[in-house]
């Protein structure tokens, strides 16, 4: 078992990770237990049908609340929020209530946004089931998405503490394998060249990932966000290093239809990218080839999905949240492990836009 430290501006919570980390989950509520009112927990519909029953033994939850969301992007939407704030309210929770995340990335965003909202903001755990997790439930960022942006509606709200039991991996889909390993490698990318070069050489499939490797993986990357988040809680400068991708990866998911394509996927085929246009624009010196062979080894695919529009992509990255009065922003690297925010005008991203889906192709 890990144990690591999230420090902000606005409090500080502890990271546990490893195998049967559930355990502690008990433990923590407790110390707390004469300040909690009432205990409520949002998870989604496979998360609740693979694992709720063993989540209630093994944390030792008896009476507690429980909501049921639909799984994936579905629980990032205006309809469901409502829903669970409505479920909140049915149930009495109050200002010392506590709202257990129980879930991926998405239930994470989800239950942390009402968390963030309900009577103006009450506590909240992150126990996250997902690879992708290791990044969305550090952090404080919650939200919900709107049908013209990923994320567009949200808040700044850190949880109490991450209680991360590496368990639950085991029944991920090889696509959410796959997904949540995107960010992994985000986060050596930007941070890290002897990170990065561990991944390249230690992983060509991931299905050899062993539970140690996993472990290593996910607690480098937790510290490396916890790292950016330290220095800039609310985004103010360096944290949007961690938005490495997602210029283009969000507005994959937007054009696509939420859930369409995976968080990962979008993020890997918007890191090509972003690293091609690093070359382009700061002489970037790095394989790209070799670097996209290696993501569709992994399985990626790593062009744009077809059928999506450029301008309409573009136009999505003009409202990204980097964006400051129309000008976009965006994540490059100067070298691996040495990320810039610049601005790029619209005229060279489409050009470049173009460039791309010429030279990428398509996947199948
Ligand atoms: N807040 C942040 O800082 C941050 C960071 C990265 C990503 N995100 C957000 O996170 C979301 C993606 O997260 P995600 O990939 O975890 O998505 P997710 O929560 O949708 O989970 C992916 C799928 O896996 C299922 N699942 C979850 N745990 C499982 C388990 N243990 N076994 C089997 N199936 C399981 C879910 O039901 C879902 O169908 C996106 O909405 C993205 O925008 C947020
Ligand atoms: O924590 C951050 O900051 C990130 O940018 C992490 C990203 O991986 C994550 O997808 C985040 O939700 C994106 O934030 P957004 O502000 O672009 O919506
Ligand atoms: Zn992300």
């Amino acid at each position: 078992m890990q144990q690591l430290k999230i420090v902000t501006s606005t409090n500080s919570y502890p990271v546990f990770v490893g195998g049967g980390a559930i355990h502690l989950l008990y433990e923590f509520i407790q110390k707390e237990a004469d300040n909690y009112t009432s205990v409520m927990v949002i998870t989604d519909e496979t998360v609740a049908k693979l694992h709720l029953d063993s989540f209630q033994k093994s944390a030792g939850l008896s009476r507690i609340i429980v909501k049921i969301v639909p799984s994936g992007e579905q629980a990032k939407t205006f309809p469901v929020y409502y829903d669970c704030l409505s479920a909140a309210l049915e149930n009495k929770l109050d200002r010392k209530s506590l709202i257990i995340s129980f879930g991926g990335g998405a239930v994470g965003d989800l239950a942390g946004f009402v968390a963030a909202t309900y009577m103006r903001g009450i506590r909240f755990i992150q126990v996250p089931t997902t690879i992708l997790a290791h990044d969305s439930a550090v952090g404080g960022k919650v939200a919900v998405n709107h049908p013209l942006g990923k994320n567009m509606i949200g808040a700044f709200h850190q949880p109490e503490a991450v209680i991360y039991d590496l368990d639950y991996l085991k029944t991920l889909p090889e696509r959410e394998v796959r997904s949540g390993f995107a960010e992994v490698i985000k986060h050596s990318l930007i941070s890290d060249e002897t990170f990065y070069d561990r991944l390249r050489e230690q992983i060509y499939s991931l299905d050899a990932i062993t539970e140690t490797e996993m472990l290593d993986f996910l607690t480098t990357g937790i510290s490396i966000k916890g790292s950016f988040v330290a220095k800039d809680e609310k985004e103010k400068g360096i944290r949007a290093f961690l938005n490495f991708g997602h210029t283009l990866g969000h507005a994959i998911e937007a054009e696509a239809g939420y859930g369409k394509v995976t968080h990962g996927e979008a993020v890997a085929c918007g890191m090509l990218f972003a690293l091609g246009l690093s070359k382009e624009l700061l002489g970037l010196e790095f394989h790209l080839e070799g670097f996209q062979l290696w993501l569709k080894k992994l399985g990626y695919k790593t062009s744009i999905p077809e059928g999506l529009d450029r301008e309409r992509l573009i136009e999505k990255m003009k409202q990204d949240k980097k964006s400051v009065g129309g000008t976009i922003r965006y994540v490059l690297l100067e070298k691996i492990g040495k990320p810039v925010l610049m601005e790029i005008d619209e005229k060279t991203l489409t050009a470049y836009l173009k460039k791309f889906e010429e030279e990428v192709g398509h996947d199948d």
